[in-house]
C-alpha cells in the first residue's frame, strides 16, 4: 500500500463494481485496528466479517501538508485502494447483482470506518476521515477496565469471550506480547505485558554493539547454542515459551474451564514453539487471528 500521497491522488478513484454497488446499500463497514507495528483491516458486510488484511502505518509526512479536505479525500482513497487490492484477490463471496454496476464517486460516499488504535499519532491521522468513529474503552461491555488499558486488548478479549465463551484468557503475540484475562461475568481479572518476539530480537540488535538482527527460527531451536544467532534465538524463544506456559498454567489454576485464545502477528510461530516445547499446554490454545474484529462486531 502507498505510504506517500499517490501520484493520481486528484483523479477519481477506481472502484470495483461489486463494492460500489454495496456502498449505496449501506452494508459495508470497515474496521481499522491500529497496532504498534501495522494497520489491521477488517471488512464487514452487515455484521459478518468478510475479510481481514494488514498494511503499513501511514506516515505523518504524507498527510500533514494536506488541507483538512485533502486529508479526508486522501484517507478515503487509501481505504478504497486497500480494499481494491484485497478484492482483486477474490474479496467478497457475495452474489453479484446488476445493481452493482451503478457508479459512485467514493469521495462522496466514504465507507463508514471504525477505528480502534493504540498509537496516538496514527489515531490523529485517521480523525480526518469523513465518516469515522473511534472506539474507546468506556463503550465496551466489559467490567473492571483500567483507564490506560490498550483498546486492542479490551476488544480482543471481548471478541474471544464472545466467540468461545467466558472466562477467557487472550494472548496477543503482537509488537508487545500481552495476556488479558476476563472472568465469567465479563470482568477484567488482569493481565501482563512483555516485549513481543520480534521486539525482543530487534531491541537486542539495536541496544547492543555486537548482536546482529536475527529472525525467528522456523522451529523450536536448540537450547544450548554455540553461535551467536542461535544463542539469541534460543534465549528469546525458550524464555518466551516458558513465560507463556507459566501464565497459561497459572490462569488455568484460577479458571480451570477457561478458554485460551491466541492472536497477533507472531501467533503462529509462538504456537509452533509452544507445541514443540509444551504440547499439553499448547493443546489448550485456540488460534484466534480475528479476535479483535470479533470484539469490534459488537460495536457495528
Ligand atoms: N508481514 C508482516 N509485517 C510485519 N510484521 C509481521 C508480518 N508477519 C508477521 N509479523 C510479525 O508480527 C509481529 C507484530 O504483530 P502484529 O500483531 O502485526 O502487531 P501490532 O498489532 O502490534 O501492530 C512482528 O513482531 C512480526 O514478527
Ligand atoms: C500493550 C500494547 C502496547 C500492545 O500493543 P500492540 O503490541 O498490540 O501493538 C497496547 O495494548 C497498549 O498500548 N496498552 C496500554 C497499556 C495497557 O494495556 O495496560
Ligand atoms: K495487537
Amino acid at each position: 500500500m502507498e505510504n506517500s500521497v499517490p501520484d493520481n491522488f486528484r483523479s477519481p478513484p477506481r472502484i470495483g463494481n461489486l463494492i460500489s454497488g454495496l456502498i449505496g446499500k449501506d452494508q459495508i463497514k470497515i474496521a481499522l485496528a491500529i497496532g504498534n507495528s501495522r494497520l489491521h483491516w477488517g471488512l464487514f458486510v452487515g455484521k459478518t466479517l468478510e475479510k481481514t488484511w494488514d498494511t503499513e502505518h501511514l506516515t505523518a509526512d504524507a498527510v500533514s501538508p494536506l488541507s483538512e479536505e485533502e486529508k479526508a479525500e486522501y484517507l478515503v482513497q487509501i481505504v478504497m485502494r486497500s480494499i481494491e487490492e484485497v478484492s482483486s484477490q477474490n474479496l467478497l463471496s457475495l452474489p453479484a447483482t446488476p445493481a452493482f454496476s451503478s457508479p459512485h464517486t467514493l469521495s462522496l460516499v466514504p465507507l463508514p470506518l471504525i477505528v480502534a488504535s493504540v498509537v496516538t499519532q496514527q489515531t490523529a491521522i485517521w480523525q480526518s476521515y469523513p465518516n469515522v468513529r473511534i472506539i474507546t474503552l468506556d463503550q465496551l461491555p466489559i467490567g473492571g477496565l483500567y483507564p490506560t488499558l490498550g483498546i486492542d486488548r479490551a476488544l480482543a478479549v471481548l471478541g474471544a469471550g464472545n466467540q468461545f465463551g467466558w472466562p477467557v484468557l487472550l494472548i496477543d503475540a503482537g509488537t508487545a506480547l500481552t495476556f488479558t484475562g476476563a472472568d465469567v461475568n465479563r470482568y477484567l481479572v488482569g493481565g501482563a505485558i512483555l516485549p513481543g518476539l520480534g521486539l525482543q530480537l530487534s531491541s537486542l540488535s539495536k541496544k547492543t554493539a555486537a548482536l546482529p538482527l536475527i529472525s525467528l527460527p522456523k522451529n523450536l531451536p536448540h537450547r544450548w547454542a554455540k553461535d551467536t544467532a542461535e544463542a539469541i534465538q534460543s534465549g528469546v524463544v525458550y524464555a518466551t515459551v516458558a513465560g507463556v506456559r507459566d501464565f497459561i498454567e497459572d490462569w488455568r489454576c484460577l479458571f480451570p474451564d477457561s478458554k485460551i485464545a491466541l492472536t497477533g502477528g507472531d501467533r503462529t510461530m509462538l504456537l509452533k514453539y509452544l507445541t514443540a516445547a509444551f504440547p499439553d499446554t499448547a493443546s489448550a490454545v485456540i488460534d484466534a487471528p480475528e479476535a479483535i474484529f470479533w470484539g469490534i462486531t459488537h460495536e457495528l
